[in-house]
């Protein structure tokens, strides 16, 4: 019987304490994004691993996604303010740093999403800003934690595609240049990475994609998040396809490897 050439994707895991005991974990809509639109077998990727374990697992993957979390990249990592502890995953930081490296440096394709654009921007030495509704003329970009939660994941503002790379691609396979998508962030990226382009801004300014220059595959991040409807939104649909097309096109260049 023919091996499953399905690609597996790699999901960097959160480190949360529930009634003191910690966990590893991933919200399930990101684990059925990758397996029922992107068409990919989803494993999670532990805290604690070495950078050469990490290596190990990008080695044996096809892909690498970086989910959004209510927790905020370590302002230590890119010279911002002090941030409360409580606010911070550094397990995380640790583990979505080293994996973005070493991804790029091996040409694993690359998805990342909300907090995980933050951490890519960060990664390649960009910067973020604590609390981007404080720039001028910017609107709200946190949800309404009021709102039932599929409200608070419903389209709120536009966004304009610029430039070339995989997720402005993406929004002209809809025949437009321009789409509204969902927000549930307060941070966002100050000082854009040297090796990223923008692949779409918010009409207030805020960079919402991105794609890396140099990379050879898929690799690419979104402020926004795709995940929640990525069956009912185009735009979700069209993005998930893309990365996991790259993801089954890397399963096929490793078999052509000596
Ligand atoms: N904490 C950062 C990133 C925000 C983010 O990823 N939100 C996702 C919330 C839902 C979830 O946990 O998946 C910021 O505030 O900018």
């Amino acid at each position: 019987m023919a091996e499953d050439s399905r690609a597996i994707v790699g999901v960097v895991c959160d480190r949360q304490t529930v009634d003191g005991v910690d966990y590893d974990a991933v919200r399930v809509r990101y684990l059925e994004a990758l397996h029922l639109t992107a068409g990919v077998v989803p494993v999670l990727i532990p805290g604690g691993l070495t950078d050469k374990e990490l290596r190990t697992c990008l080695l044996a993957f096809n892909g690498l996604l970086l989910t959004g979390a209510a927790s905020n990249v370590s302002p230590s990592r890119y010279g911002g303010p002090k941030a409360c502890a409580s606010t911070l995953d550094l397990d995380r930081d640790r583990t979505s740093i080293a994996a973005i490296e070493t991804a790029l440096s091996l040409g694993v394709p690359l998805f990342g999403i909300c907090r995980g654009l933050q951490e890519l921007n960060v990664a390649l030495g960009g910067t973020l800003s604590s609390d981007i509704s404080e720039g001028e003329g910017r609107g709200v970009h946190v949800e309404d934690l009021s709102l039932p939660r599929d409200l608070q994941y419903a389209p709120s503002h536009a966004i304009v595609a610029e430039g070339n790379g995989h997720i402005a691609e993406c929004i002209r396979r809809l025949n437009t240049n321009s789409v509204s998508v969902n927000t549930l962030h307060q941070q966002g990226i100050a000082r854009l990475a040297d090796g990223l382009a923008v692949d779409a801004r918010s009409v207030d300014g805020v960079i919402e994609a991105v794609s890396v220059k140099e990379a050879t595959t898929f690799a690419a991040a979104v402020q926004w998040h795709p995940e929640w409807f990525h069956v009912e939104d185009p735009l979700s649909g069209e993005i998930f396809r893309a990365f996991g097309e790259a993801c089954h096109l890397h399963v096929k260049r490793k078999m052509l490897q000596p």
